[in-house]
C-alpha cells in the first residue's frame, strides 16, 4: 500500500547502496511536527508501565526500572476480555525488575476474561521478565524495528521478538515520536509490519499541549490513527492508546471528561472510516498520570476501555488500577 516505499527496507543481506536508501526514505518521513495515531484488541486493557523502577515494555532509563503504567482498556460492547498492560521503560535493574514481578505475581487481581494484564520491560529484561511472570499476565515490547530485521545495529525486530514468545509491542509512543522522530508515517509502517508478523499491538497516540491548546486535538490523534488505518486490513490485534502528551508522568492527569470525548472521538472515526464493527470491537485505552485515585472515575468512562500506566505501576497502587477494569460491571 505504500507503493515505491513498501521493499525500501532490505533485510539481511543488502549493500551499501540500499542501506543509503533505507536511510534516505526514512529521513524523508521525518516529522516536524508531532501529530501520530494508534490501533486496537478486545475490551478491556491494562498496561502496566515500569519506568523507573521495573522492567517492562518500554526502553526508558538503563539504570533503574520504574513502574510507569498500567492501562485498563474496555470496549463498549465487546465480547472481548479486558487487557491489561504493564509497561516499563528504560530504568531499572535485574532486582528492581525481579522485585516487581513478584508484586505482581502475588497481587490478586480480576480474572483473565475481567482484565488483561500486559507487562512491558526494556528488551534487555524482556526473556527474564517471561520466565519469572505469571502465567496469566502477558508481555509486551516497548518498540521493534519498522520493517524485516536486517543490518541495523542496535534495533529489534518484531521476528526476534515473535522468536522468543512476546505477544504484544507498544508503538508510536509519545517519547518515540518526539524525541527520536517517528512520524505518523514510520509508526503506521511499524505497526502494519509487527501486525504481519504475528505480533499484537498497542499503538499510541495524542497531543502535545500546544495542540491542545490550539484546538487541534482531534484531528492531530484522527491524523495519528489514519497513518495507522489505511496500512491495515484486520483490527483483532490492535488496541489504541489515547497519551495526551501533556499528561504523561507529569501528574496532570486528563479529567475524565477530556478523556472520554476523545476516546468517544476515535471510536467515531474507526466507525466512520473503519466501520461500525471495529468500532465496537477495538479498545481504546487511556495513558497519562493515571494512579489508583482518579483510576475509578476515569475507568467508568464509557469509551475508556483500559490503562496504560507508567509512574503509578511501580506502586502498590497500580493493583488497584488493575481493579477499577471492574468498575462498569459493578456500575
Ligand atoms: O507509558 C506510559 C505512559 O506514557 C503513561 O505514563 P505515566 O503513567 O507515568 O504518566
Amino acid at each position: 500500500m505504500h507503493g515505491s516505499t513498501t521493499n525500501a527496507y532490505p533485510t539481511w543481506r543488502h549493500n551499501e547502496q540500499e542501506l543509503h536508501k533505507v536511510g534516505e526514505d526514512v529521513l524523508s518521513r521525518m516529522p516536524r511536527d508531532c501529530s501520530s495515531p494508534a490501533v486496537e484488541v478486545p475490551r478491556w486493557q491494562y498496561t502496566l508501565s515500569f519506568e523507573k523502577h521495573l522492567v517492562t515494555p518500554k526502553i526508558v532509563n538503563t539504570a533503574s526500572l520504574t513502574p510507569h503504567d498500567v492501562k485498563e482498556v474496555r470496549s463498549p460492547g465487546t465480547t472481548s476480555k479486558p487487557q491489561l498492560q504493564h509497561i516499563k521503560r528504560l530504568n531499572g535493574t535485574i532486582e528492581e525488575v525481579k522485585k516487581i514481578v513478584t508484586t505482581l505475581n502475588e497481587a490478586e487481581v480480576p480474572s483473565e476474561d475481567v482484565v488483561e494484564v500486559v507487562v512491558s520491560p526494556p528488551y534487555v529484561f524482556l526473556s527474564m521478565v517471561k520466565s519469572l511472570l505469571r502465567n496469566d499476565f502477558s508481555i509486551a515490547a516497548q518498540n521493534c524495528w519498522v520493517r524485516k530485521g536486517g543490518a541495523f545495529t542496535g534495533e529489534v525486530s518484531a521476528e526476534m521478538l515473535v522468536n522468543l514468545g512476546i505477544p504484544w509491542v507498544i508503538l508510536g509512543h509519545s517519547e518515540r515520536r518526539l524525541l527520536l522522530n517517528e512520524s505518523n508515517e514510520i509508526v503506521g509502517d511499524k505497526t502494519a509490519y509487527a501486525l504481519s508478523q504475528g505480533l499484537k499491538v498497542i499503538a499510541c497516540v495524542g497531543e502535545t499541549f500546544e495542540q491542545r491548546e490550539s484546538g487541534s486535538t482531534l484531528a492531530v490523534v484522527a491524523a495519528q490513527t489514519k497513518a495507522i488505518a489505511e496500512r491495515l486490513s484486520i483490527w483483532s490485534n490492535i488496541v489504541l492508546a489515547y497519551e495526551p502528551v501533556w499528561a504523561i508522568g507529569t501528574g496532570k492527569v486528563a479529567t475524565p471528561s477530556q478523556a472520554q470525548d476523545v476516546h468517544s472521538e476515535l471510536r467515531k472515526w474507526l466507525h466512520d472510516n473503519i466501520g461500525a464493527e471495529v468500532a465496537a470491537s477495538t479498545r481504546i485505552i487511556y495513558g497519562g498520570s493515571v494512579n489508583g485515585a482518579n483510576c475509578k472515575e476515569l475507568a467508568a468512562q464509557p469509551d475508556v476501555d483500559g490503562f496504560l500506566v507508567g509512574g503509578a505501576s511501580l506502586k502498590p497502587e497500580f493493583i488497584d488500577i488493575i481493579k477499577s477494569a471492574t468498575v462498569k460491571e459493578s456500575a
